[in-house]
């Protein structure tokens, strides 16, 4: 018999397997409010417009070839990157303290970055955000990291709950990694002000506590680039050190590219080129490059004045769907008279609300009601549109009365 017939049947992914399960269900009426992937009014997925522009500039360019592009990525596609998030005068970019290697997406810059901290950083123990993105305690466990968490959201308030933050991260031993959602957090759509960043930076640079922040948002939470990136900035104007994983899955709709970067953030322009020489012997024997395609549509974007512009437009229409959609269904509720405060729909931000629904009330709801979202309460509000909020808003009600 098969050398492989001790293998058993792994479960499903918690967010991607709600998607199969969309997928096979029959009936018009269901509704997939699970994977964070922005859909139009119609319900579609979106390519971006200035992303088809940019593709048929790549495709018509006849001196296009499919070499091999360096284990750290397209050049240009870095640089641009770094600039993005850290802001085009950061004195970092200036002195040249940052090391940028381009990555699979957000996931694959997480786990790259991780790998790398294994080898060569004096701690192994990264605090997380309770709850987070649900990916994140096995790319760092998968890298050898010891996975601890850190208290985030009150579900009595439904909001954050800061003094646990301060506590967990007070707590923590000198030096640990600390995992930070820059903008959006997933899955509550619940962000420190700025106010509370700036204490949280404070604290973790007292305790020498090394930021890991995973920008999977950028520009998509607020509408704006700048707005979203704030938290990063805050640390990187100090003048510390930290790691930065950035997705453009979301952002300019490249899900399936799998475009992303990893920077690292060092204290000197020589610590940074001795940083990336060693993060390339982490993606060696890896995947040993990055996919060209992805990374050359962003880099067309970025490096042109008119279609970054074009880009911004695009990026605040979706956010501003998103918004759009947190206050239709709030005033739905409302209409309804569905029993609870559902003002934290309007408060939380991003792709995500965090309902503060049970498993048994989402497995009800997709049961009679034919909606499939997380089973920790979260919906992707980008899977929702005018037409489709009343069907939501039905199940919601009969769920909680
Ligand atoms: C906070 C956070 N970091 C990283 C990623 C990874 O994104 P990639 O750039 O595609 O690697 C996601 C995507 N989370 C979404 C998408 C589906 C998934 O991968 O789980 C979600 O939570 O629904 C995320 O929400």
């Amino acid at each position: 018999d098969s050398v492989f017939s001790n293998v058993v049947r792994a479960p499903e992914d918690p967010i991607l397997g709600v998607t199969v399960a969309y997928n096979n269900d029959p009936s018009p009426a269901k509704l997939n409010l699970g994977v964070g992937a922005y859909r139009t009014e119609e319900g579609k997925p979106l390519v971006l417009d200035v992303v088809r522009r940019a593709e048929q500039q790549l495709v018509n360019d006849p001196s296009r070839v499919k070499e091999y592009i360096p284990i750290a990525g397209l050049a240009d596609f870095n640089k641009l990157s770094a600039k993005l998030i850290l802001g085009a005068d950061s004195p970092a970019i200036q002195e040249s303290r940052v090391a940028t290697i381009q990555c699979l997406s957000g996931t694959g810059s997480l786990r790259v970055g991780a790998e790398f901290l294994k080898k060569h950083y004096h701690q192994s123990v990264i605090f997380i955000p309770k709850p987070t993105w649900g990916n994140h305690p096995k790319v760092f466990n998968l890298a050898g990291l010891s996975v601890e968490y850190y208290r985030y959201y009150d579900p009595a308030t439904r909001g954050l709950d800061f003094q646990g933050l301060l506590e967990d991260l007070g707590a923590a031993p000198s030096g640990a990694i600390v995992l930070l959602h820059a903008c959006a957090h997933n899955p509550t759509g619940v962000d420190p002000t700025s106010e509370q960043w700036e204490q949280i930076r404070q604290l973790m640079r007292s305790k020498s506590l090394l930021p890991f922040f995973d920008s999977a948002y950028q520009g998509f939470a607020s509408g704006s680039l700048d707005t979203d990136a704030h938290a990063v900035r805050i640390f990187v104007a100090d003048g510390g050190e930290c790691l930065i994983a950035q997705s453009y899955a979301k952002n300019m709709g490249l899900y399936g590219e799998r475009v992303g970067a990893l920077s690292i953030v060092c204290k000197s322009a020589d610590v940074a080129s001795k940083v990336e020489s060693q993060v390339k012997l982490v993606v060696r024997p890896m995947y040993s490059s990055p996919p060209i395609h992805g990374a050359s549509i962003v880099a067309t974007i970025l490096k042109s004045s008119d279609m970054y512009n074009d880009w911004t437009i695009e990026l605040k229409g979706m956010a501003d769907r998103i918004i759009n959609m947190r206050q239709q269904l709030f005033e739905a509720l409302q209409a309804k008279g569905t029993p609870g405060d559902w003002s934290h729909i309007i408060k939380q931000i991003g792709m995500f609300t965090f309902t503060g629904l049970n498993k048994e009330q989402v497995a009800f709801m997709t049961k009679e009601y034919h909606i499939y979202m997380t089973s920790d309460g979260r919906i992707s509000m980008a899977g929702l549109s005018s037409k489709t909020v009343p069907h939501l808003v039905e199940a919601i009600h009969a769920a909680v009365t």
